[in-house]
């Protein structure tokens, strides 16, 4: 497996997590049988001047939020061109990737192969990309976050800093085993369950209803959605501006 990379820096790195290192994309591209193109989407033009020339026969998965097949078959030339969406849990081998392959994929074992060493893949047409993106390929910064809400609760009606952020994540880790062990269970259920009359629970939820809280959950993934579509719009000018608008 060749990595690549531009900074030193980097290099050393691949080359410390035991991968082969180059800063030619050319050199990594002419002699490989599956690539990957994982640069963030602004940097795409420069990788596509570097190897669209060379990819034609040649099985191309793009992990880039936002970038369409349509832009990248354009610089590819005769690439075949995938499109994954994993996420941040690749770290502890539970990505959930979204796979796109064309129709009368030839590569599509591979790839899913490959894939498939990370997390689990789910095959989704492209249409459903960016929705993706932005509930599972963002959603450990969403998840994230609630966590760290939660700790700083846990803070503040006084758990010990010791074991706050331990039961923080313990506390969404057992959720969510119950759910998917029990995908019968609709979570609103297992709320209901948990409410006692006049508790302590519906205290607690009706202060998130009266802050929106589910409302700014919907509104956070659609705005990350639809920044998806404004990255395809400004790589697709990106493209047109470095590349003379190549067909
Ligand atoms: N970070 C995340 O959780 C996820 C990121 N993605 C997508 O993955 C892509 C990469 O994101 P990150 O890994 O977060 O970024 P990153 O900045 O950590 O990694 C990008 C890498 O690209 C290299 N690079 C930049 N220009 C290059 C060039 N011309 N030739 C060769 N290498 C070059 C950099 O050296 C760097 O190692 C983005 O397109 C993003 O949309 C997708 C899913 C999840
Ligand atoms: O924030 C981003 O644009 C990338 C895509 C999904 C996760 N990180």
């Amino acid at each position: 497996m060749v990595a690549t990379a531009r900074s030193q820096e980097r290099l050393v790195l691949l080359r410390e997590a035991g991968l082969e290192a180059t800063s030619c994309n050319r050199c990594a591209v002419e002699s490989a049988d599956l690539v990957f193109i994982s640069v963030k989407p602004y940097h795409f033009p420069i990788v596509a001047r570097d190897i669209g020339g060379i990819v034609a026969g040649k099985p191309v998965v793009s992990v880039m939020a936002g970038v369409p097949v349509s832009l990248l078959q354009k610089v590819l030339k005769g690439a075949e061109v995938y499109r994954a969406m994993p996420n941040l849990n690749i770290r502890v081998g539970r990505s959930l990737t979204a796979l796109y392959s064309p129709p009368n994929a030839r590569h599509y074992g591979l790839v899913r192969r490959a894939l498939s060493c990370f997390g689990t893949v789910y095959d989704v047409p492209e249409e459903f990309i960016d929705a993706w993106t932005a509930v599972a390929g963002s959603g450990p910064a969403l998840v994230a976050e609630f966590l760290d809400a939660l700790v700083l609760a846990a803070l503040a009606v006084g758990l010990p800093r010791s074991i706050a952020r331990r039961v923080a994540a313990e506390l969404l880790e057992s959720t969510a085993r119950y759910l998917l062990e029990n995908p019968d269970v609709h979570p609103g259920v297992l709320r209901d369950e948990v409410i006692t009359p006049a508790g302590t629970t519906i205290a607690a939820i009706r202060t998130l209803e009266s802050r929106g809280f589910k409302s700014a959950v919907i509104d956070a993934v659609r705005d990350a959605t639809l920044r998806a579509g404004e990255i395809a719009r400004e790589i697709a000018s990106m493209l047109d501006n470095s590349l003379g608008g190549s067909d």
